[in-house]
């Protein structure tokens, strides 16, 4: 049976996406999405993700594979996507500009702006080394700047998730960091035992920072939602920056803003439909 998909990307970051309305199980297997994400011999894309049936009360649930297969809990690039496909799946008898959508991060809420960009309430960050889960740290601590040995050099990271986990590092500049051979050594490293997504950042200022990332199961990605949210959290929390700022990446900017109200982290960036297509 052919299945229909429809390439989006957020900032570079792309997805296939692909309707699963009709059931909460995918109708794809982790091993096809590998193929499918294959740059090559596939449809090429950094994950697949599945919009399926609400659950616990939302409009829908999201699942991703990303391009090695694995499943995360959470994709901020994707999500934005999976915010204007659903729009384009209900087509007029869309009803409301935001949706409730079921992930393993917890319910996460997109909303579709007048300017054509998606603002995502992405929940609150989760700081302890147990929920990132890292054991750079006892259960109950966070880590804050602290020490990690990789590849020969001592980095100081701090830790945060967002759902999913990224370990942050400061640096003075991001385009001279070896991604392709330290992201790995990130990513694999012992204490991380569900393995990390890794940002580099620079702070041009308060509310400026440029980041790039290694992410774990995909490798260098041209932007990353979840990364951009946790690494403005890092800066506030190791005084680099302020609780709104633009976060630079290689396919271009977000905003994201940490909420003193509701300690939330609100993501705002584009999503843009590229083709459609089946397979
Ligand atoms: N690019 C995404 C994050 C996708 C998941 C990540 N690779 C992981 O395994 O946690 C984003 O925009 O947040």
């Amino acid at each position: 049976m052919a299945i229909e998909f429809t390439k989006y990307h957020g900032l570079g970051n792309d997805f296939i996406l692909i309707d699963n309305r009709s059931s909460l199980t995918p109708v794809i297997t982790p091993e096809k999405a590998i193929k499918l994400c294959d740059r090559h011999f596939g449809i090429g894309a950094d994950g697949v993700i599945f919009a399926l049936p609400g659950q616990k009360g939302t409009d829908y649930s999201m699942r991703i594979f990303n391009s090695d297969g694995s499943e995360p809990e959470m994709c901020g690039n994707g999500i934005r996507c999976l915010g204007v496909f659903l729009t384009e799946l209900e087509g007029i008898s869309r009803t409301k500009d935001f949706y409730t959508i079921h992930t393993l991060a917890g319910t996460i809420t997109p909303q579709l702006t007048d300017d054509g960009q998606v603002k995502v309430d992405m929940g609150s960050p989760r700081l302890l080394a147990q929920e990132i889960p890292t054991t750079l740290a006892s259960a109950d601590s966070k880590v804050i700047n602290l020490p990690l040995e990789v590849a020969d050099k001592t980095w100081n990271v701090t830790c945060v998730s967002m759902g999913n986990p990224h370990c942050i590092t400061f640096v003075d500049d991001v385009a001279a960091i070896p991604l392709e051979t330290i992201g790995p050594k990130f990513e694999h490293h012992s204490v991380f035992p569900q393995r990390i997504n890794t940002e580099f950042i620079q702070v041009v200022n308060r509310n400026y920072l440029k980041m790039r990332v290694w992410e774990r199961g995909a490798g260098i990605t041209l932007a990353c939602g979840t990364g951009a949210c946790a690494s403005l959290v890092a800066g506030v929390l190791n005084d680099q920056c302020d609780r709104t700022a633009t976060i630079e990446l290689p396919g271009g900017c977000l905003e994201i803003e940490w909420s003193e109200n509701d300690n939330k982290i609100y993501m705002t960036g584009p999503a843009e439909r590229v083709f459609t297509g089946k397979f």
